[in-house]
């Protein structure tokens, strides 16, 4: 069975790795504060090397995951230099909003290669949406390994890098957004009299519903909207009422604010 490096497993990163421990691959992680990666393996009860040492892990590891903050690379390949310069060429994955693959590629020698991703935290617990796309010659082997690994994260796929920043707004933050509907409705829920335990769960189980109903029916939003709109009744109220406030507007505006700031971000890096 292949081994898959990570170093930096914070959110992003732990999420990631609980999802190919979940698939049987056996991983080597390196965090620069070593209590998490103590939490991490606690939790998942998994066999995981922690790996003090940078050396094992790009010698033994077939991929390896990059999880910290696009600003901490630098640091990380000052680090890994001369272990990067003296190993077999590797296959880095990075996860960082605004890296391009020709800035990614500029850290490593050119015979190493890059997949890119932009992933979401979901993928803790198989629900996860993650969008790649590779440098030139990335081996097919190791893009099946990098799958593969990844079968129990969610939604899998390649896209061109030219959309990077707009799955950066929709996919990658947008679970933040969600997370404030479904906080805005459980506080009215709770002022309304029910428990705030209650209330959560209505609200996340009408959001995870709408979100299978949209899924697995195919039918457009709006139709689904429809059906549940009773001619004088209590949800087009709702709606109206929402539309007044600006629902849609302030959405596209939080979406639009997301992609904007992965653009100017890969732009800083460009520097
Ligand atoms: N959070 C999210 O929802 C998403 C994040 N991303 C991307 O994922 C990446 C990580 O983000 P996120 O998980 O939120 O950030 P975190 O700060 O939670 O995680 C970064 C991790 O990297 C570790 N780290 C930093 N520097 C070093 C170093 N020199 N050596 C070893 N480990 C180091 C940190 O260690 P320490 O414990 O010491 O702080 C930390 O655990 C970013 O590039 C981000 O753009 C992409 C999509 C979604
Ligand atoms: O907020 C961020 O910068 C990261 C990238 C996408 C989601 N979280």
């Amino acid at each position: 069975m292949p081994t898959i490096g990570m170093i930096g497993v914070g959110n992003m990163g732990s999420a990631i790795a609980k999802a190919i421990l979940k698939a049987g691959y056996s991983m080597i992680l390196h965090n620069r504060t070593q209590e998490k990666l103590a939490d991490l393996a606690e939790q998942v009860g998994a066999d995981v090397v922690k790996s003090e040492s940078l050396d094992e892990l790009i010698n033994e590891s077939d991929i390896i995951f990059i999880g910290v903050k696009p600003n901490q690379f630098g640091t990380i390949f000052e680090q890994l230099d001369d272990l990067v310069i003296e190993s077999k060429p590797k296959t880095w994955v990075s996860m960082a909003a605004g890296l391009s693959i020709a800035q990614l590629e500029a850290f490593t020698p050119a015979s190493h290669k890059w997949i890119r991703t932009m992933p979401n935290t979901p993928v803790e617990i198989g629900e996860g949406y993650i969008a790649y796309c590779t440098s030139k010659n990335t081996d097919d082997e190791k893009i099946t390994l990098f799958e593969k690994s990844l079968q129990y994260a969610g939604i899998v796929e390649a896209i061109p890098e030219s959309l990077f920043n707009a799955v950066t707004g929709l996919a990658g933050s947008s679970p933040a957004f969600i997370y404030q509907l479904i906080e805005a409705m459980s506080d009215v829920g709770v002022e309304y009299g029910l428990s705030r335990e209650q209330s959560r769960k209505m609200a996340s189980q009408a959001v995870k519903g709408a979100s299978s109903m949209v899924i697995e029916t195919g039918m457009h939003p709006g139709e689904l909207k429809d059906k549940v709109t009773s001619p004088n009744g209590t949800t087009i109220a709702g709606v109206v009422a929402l539309e007044h406030a600006g629902f849609k507007s302030a959405i596209n505006k939080g979406v639009t604010a997301a992609i904007n700031k992965s653009i100017q971000m890969s732009n800083k890096e460009k520097k």
